[in-house]
């Protein structure tokens, strides 16, 4: 099918966006910009001068009173060109703004808002559980396939039902039993921290970064789990991570790839030494991503030669075990999902579990409720007890889930298209093969369902809090890890991961902020996840004793 017509060189989100109306067809303005043109026999570029004379007008009287998406509110810029979402995407306070912008929107035409052609966006916290479900087989839109440079990742695979045989996959994976098992290889990994934060900075005027520290930790866990290949990072000093450039590279570059998926791609065949040589972001994610290759190249070629005990239950043997078409365990297949995986895992906990220790040294009232209980749950920290009974400490619970609010997950709408049916939002009816989205940032910031919202309150997820109508779970109106077909497959090793971590570092140390205010953790742009005020450092900490 073709696309809607485009004129702006900016890629097209997608073939499928296309809005036939009766009033004007799609081919109209095409046919009668040709026959001008062999009739008045024009030089190439009067032609196209003529054309975009022509061709612009039409559309943007398409968009604006023609299209399905007509008679949605919403600003006319926004509905007559995708430039007005690239402009905050890309150039405004150096991009990573239209969250924002979307929620002055909200403000001025309501709960339902055209932001741009082909979108539209909802701020109803009572919806968003039927837009993020599993009943209704919504596509995620294409536009967001060419995000990380991985489109065939499960993560970017935009069909629906692709996706389901892509998930299932892995959802075993990373089960709640599986995790369970790999409770012990996490807990090593927190004490070594543990052990070097005795040996290397308690009491010192070390400075533990904790930007580097979380991302070692993100990165040798994951890689221990999914390829069964520590990086071992966590012994770097000052726990320095190759991975951490990249991935923040990777966040720079996300709304360019997104609006530009061409750039995206070729940039991903720009000879290493040249990134280097320039010394781009670019160059620290093609490196992660050859890393990335090259463990996954290891796994195919040990299988061929069946000398592949040692990767026994890791996430690529269980991929290519499972019964799926022979294109799905491809060379190019599996190493998309391998760097959406690890990438997934990493950046997202490393932020929650910041904006956690942020806000609980900052609060020495919730500090000191915390340490309370985990000294009841902990007695001895020289023998933690297992993550099943770590798990079942409420304030910590609600330490953590707290944190997830205000990190939000993905800060960034995640859009669905309904392929074979409208959508109904109240009295709205979304047109088939609309994008339509909703985002974490608006939910967890609904004053109604999180009163005093940006303020880290643990207490209101204590009891089996409910929502406004004091019927329906609190724990509805959070999804830092979205809901229904596209849920995080991997919340059950980021809770373990968290539920580890913290309860050790705050069991163990007395620790306190260095040179960190709250402008290091607020989002300041919107790259997908949260990013703070530029030249932040982030969250950095001293060790100031051991507690016994
Ligand atoms: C605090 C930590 C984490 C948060 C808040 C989080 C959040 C999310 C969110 C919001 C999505 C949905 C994105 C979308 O709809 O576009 C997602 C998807 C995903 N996450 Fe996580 N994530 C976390 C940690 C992890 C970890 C540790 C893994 C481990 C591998 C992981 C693996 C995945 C995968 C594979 C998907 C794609 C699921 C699919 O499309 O089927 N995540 N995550």
């Amino acid at each position: 099918m073709t696309s809607e017509l485009e004129f702006f060189p900016k890629a097209l989100p997608v073939t499928n966006l296309t809005f036939t109306h009766p009033a004007i067809s799609q081919k109209q303005p095409q046919s009668l910009l040709l026959s001008y043109i062999l009739s008045a026999k024009l030089s190439t570029g009067s032609v196209l001068l003529t054309g975009l004379l022509f061709y612009i007008p039409a559309l943007v009287l398409y968009r604006l009173w023609f299209s399905p998406l007509a008679r949605f509110p919403g600003p006319k810029l926004a509905a007559a060109t995708g430039w007005y979402e690239t402009y905050y995407e890309i150039v405004k306070k150096g991009g990573g703004q239209f969250t924002f912008q979307i929620k002055e929107l909200h403000e001025r035409y309501g709960p339902i808002v055209r932001i741009s052609p082909w979108e539209l966006h909802i701020h109803d916290s009572e919806y968003y559980d039927s837009l993020y479900t599993s009943s209704l087989g919504l596509d995620k839109s294409p536009h967001i396939q060419h995000r990380f440079g991985t489109p065939s990742a499960s993560f970017s695979t935009p069909e629906n039902d692709l996706h389901k045989i892509r998930r299932n996959a892995v959802l075993p994976f990373f089960s709640k039993r599986r995790i369970h098992e790999q409770a012990a290889m996490i807990q090593k990994n927190v004490d070594l921290i543990c052990y070097r934060f005795k040996t290397e900075y308690a009491g010192t005027d070390n400075v533990v970064r904790m930007n580097d520290m979380l991302s070692s930790y993100g990165t040798d866990v994951i890689m221990t789990y999914a390829f069964n290949r520590s990086r071992k990072f966590l012994s770097e000093p000052g726990f320095s991570s190759k991975f951490a450039r990249a991935i923040q590279g990777l966040k720079d570059f996300v709304h360019i790839a997104q609006q530009f998926p061409l750039v995206g791609s070729l940039s991903r065949h720009v000879p290493q030494w040249l990134l280097a040589f320039v010394g781009s972001d670019l160059e620290a994610i093609v490196r992660f991503e050859t890393e990335i290759s090259s463990h996954v190249q290891q796994v195919l070629e040990k299988r061929a030669s069946q000398c592949n005990e040692d990767q026994k239950g890791t996430i690529f043997v269980e991929i290519l075990n499972a019964n799926l078409p022979a294109a799905e365990k491809s060379f190019a297949r599996l190493k998309d999902e391998g760097i959406g995986i690890v990438g997934a895992a990493i950046e997202t906990t490393k932020l929650a579990n910041m904006v956690i220790i942020f806000h609980i040294l900052h609060n020495p009232q919730i500090l000191s409720c915390l340490q309370t209980e985990l000294e009841e749950v902990i007695p001895d920290p020289e023998s933690p007890p297992p993550l099943s009974a770590l798990e079942k400490a409420p304030y910590l619970a609600a330490c953590i889930q707290e944190g997830l609010r205000l990190a939000y997950g993905t800060t960034a709408r995640s859009q669905r298209i309904s392929r074979h049916r409208p959508l109904q939002y109240k009295n709205w009816i979304i047109p088939q093969n609309a994008m339509v989205g909703m985002d974490a940032y608006h939910m967890h910031h609904d004053e109604t369902v999180f009163p005093n919202s940006t303020s880290f309150k643990p207490d209101r997820w204590l009891g089996n809090p409910k929502g406004p109508d004091g019927v329906k779970s609190l724990n509805r109106y959070m999804v830092a890890f979205s809901r229904g077909t596209r849920m995080c497959a991997g919340s059950n090793l980021a809770l373990a991961q968290m539920t580890l971590l913290l309860a050790a570092l705050f069991r163990n140390f007395d620790m306190e902020l260095y040179e960190t205010t709250r402008r290091d953790v607020d989002i300041y742009r919107d790259m997908v996840g949260l990013e703070a005020a530029p030249g932040s450092k982030g969250v950095r900490l001293r060790v100031k004793g051991c507690r016994t």
